[in-house]
């Protein structure tokens, strides 16, 4: 979700929007001051070719769920979590026939020529309780939110983006930054990386004991001034200075970049602008570039792009991605990330989030159902799935609606299914 000013155009016309993106690629205008990488495909590729040559099959260990004070409420769902954490046995438990894993006979050399290539370990960033909760309508109680990122941590998340330090009067959902802040101290297991959007962000911050933060610029001039209230190289003027003071301090900066495929006001965005406002992040010392389709307009056929030229200017192990799954594109999105050897990948619990500027977008790609798929692939994330629904489960009791995990919405019935047999 992103504040932005007086931005309604897009949700007023979103289909006529996109129809007009695609004969608008072929005459994208780089921006200036780019130098184009040679050769950036087949550097890129080659880069990536080399990235977990090894079978991913071959090494793979399945990390089973073990039996915990979890089991209980999990238990008393009616769930039978015995195997929750384990995706492929809930859903065999019902289901004989299929599997989210792959069986020895996809191992072969068609699987390994597609899959070789995805990294063995995914970080996962959970970015529920800041994309997700700055949107909310409701302003979300600091203990509820707490609660939320103890239940995130708990369920073996390495990263929970905790907050934002930005004006309260634009993002009010986020005014407890310091409270919340404070309130997880003591929580271990997990970075709690937070927003800073200025200096004077980064002070209160680092006050409140954050020890790593995210600066946030745009690929779209527009978008940027929507969200920030100005322009793009004013914000990495403003970003240098974050960057500076964190770099005293040795905090790690990551850099966000909005719009990275398409923006509700300019529409498609050029692969180039991209890569230039990574490079620039990155210069800057940024330890990691998170590349955002702000909207989920983006398809594998933006993506990949995209990805390539941004990878001519910032090394793959550099990269995030972070997609919102408006358009139901965004685990495809992360899978082709993945085969271009993309390791960490942002989600938010029960897809958390949208953008209310862009009618019927939705929020970030579930984490359940990242957890689901890179399960799936025999990918170690180190996330327990059963655990993870439960704190899907409890802020979605909270909002007072269903899951946005598609993964999370079938596997508690097919569970609590298999619990009955
Ligand atoms: C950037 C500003 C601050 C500029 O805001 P501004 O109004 O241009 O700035 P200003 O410097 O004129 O300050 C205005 C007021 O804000 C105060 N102020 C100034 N800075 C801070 C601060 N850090 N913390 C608290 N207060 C602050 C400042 O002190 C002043 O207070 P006043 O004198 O009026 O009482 C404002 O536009 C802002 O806070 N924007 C937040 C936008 C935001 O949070 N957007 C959502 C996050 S980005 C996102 O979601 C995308 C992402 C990352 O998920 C990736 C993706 O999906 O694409």
């Amino acid at each position: 979700m992103l504040a932005v000013r007086s931005l309604n155009k897009f949700s007023q016309s979103s289909t006529f929007f996109f129809h007009k993106l695609i004969p608008v690629m072929a005459n994208l205008e780089e921006p200036q001051g780019v130098t184009k990488p040679s050769s950036i495909g087949a550097d890129t590729l080659k880069r990536c070719e080399d990235i977990g040559e090894a079978s991913l099959w071959r090494k793979q260990k399945r990390i089973t769920f073990q039996g915990d004070t979890v089991n209980g409420a999990l238990a008393s769902r009616g769930w039978n979590y015995q195997s929750l954490g384990n995706a492929r046995d809930a859903w065999c438990l019902v289901n004989r026939h299929y599997s989210s894993h792959c069986n020895d006979k996809c191992t072969g050399e068609l699987s390994n020529k597609f899959l070789r290539s995805i990294p063995e370990y995914i970080n996962i960033v959970e970015v529920g309780p800041r994309d997700g909760l700055q949107n909310e309508k409701q302003i979300v109680p600091t203990s509820v939110k707490v609660e939320l990122i103890k239940m995130l941590v708990s369920s073996g998340l390495p990263i929970v983006e905790a907050t934002s330090f930005v004006s309260p009067k634009w993002v009010p959902q986020l005014a407890d930054a310091k409270d919340v802040m404070e309130a997880i101290q003591n929580v271990e297991g997990a970075r709690f990386p937070v927003l800073t959007p200025n200096v004077k962000g980064f002070e209160a911050a680092v006050a409140a004991g954050a020890k790593e933060v995210a600066v946030f610029a745009a690929a779209s001039e527009s978008f940027s001034k929507s969200n920030i209230n100005c322009s793009i190289e004013e914000s990495l003027t403003r970003y240098r200075d974050v960057a500076l003071a964190a770099g005293k301090l040795s905090f790690p900066v990551r850099g966000y970049i909005s719009c990275v495929v398409g923006c509700p006001m300019e529409g498609m965005v050029a692969p180039a602008k991209v890569a230039y406002v990574a490079r620039e992040l990155y210069d800057m010392g940024c330890s990691e570039i998170a590349l955002g389709d702000t909207i989920g307009v983006g398809t594998p056929g933006t993506v990949i792009p995209m990805l390539e030229a941004v990878m001519g200017f910032v090394p793959v192990d550099k990269l995030a991605v972070h997609f919102h799954d408006t358009y139901g594109q965004a685990l495809s999105n992360i899978l082709v990330s993945l085969q271009m050897g993309i390791s960490t990948v942002d989600s938010s619990v029960s897809g958390l989030g949208g953008c209310p500027y862009a009618k019927g977008a939705s929020g970030n790609v579930a984490t359940e159902d990242v957890v689901y798929m890179l399960d799936g692939l025999g990918v170690k994330t180190n996330v327990n799935l059963g655990k993870l629904m439960l704190a899907g489960e409890f802020i979605s009791k909270h909002l007072g609606r269903p899951s946005g995990s598609k993964a999370a919405i079938a596997l508690s019935k097919v569970t609590a299914r298999a619990s009955k047999l």
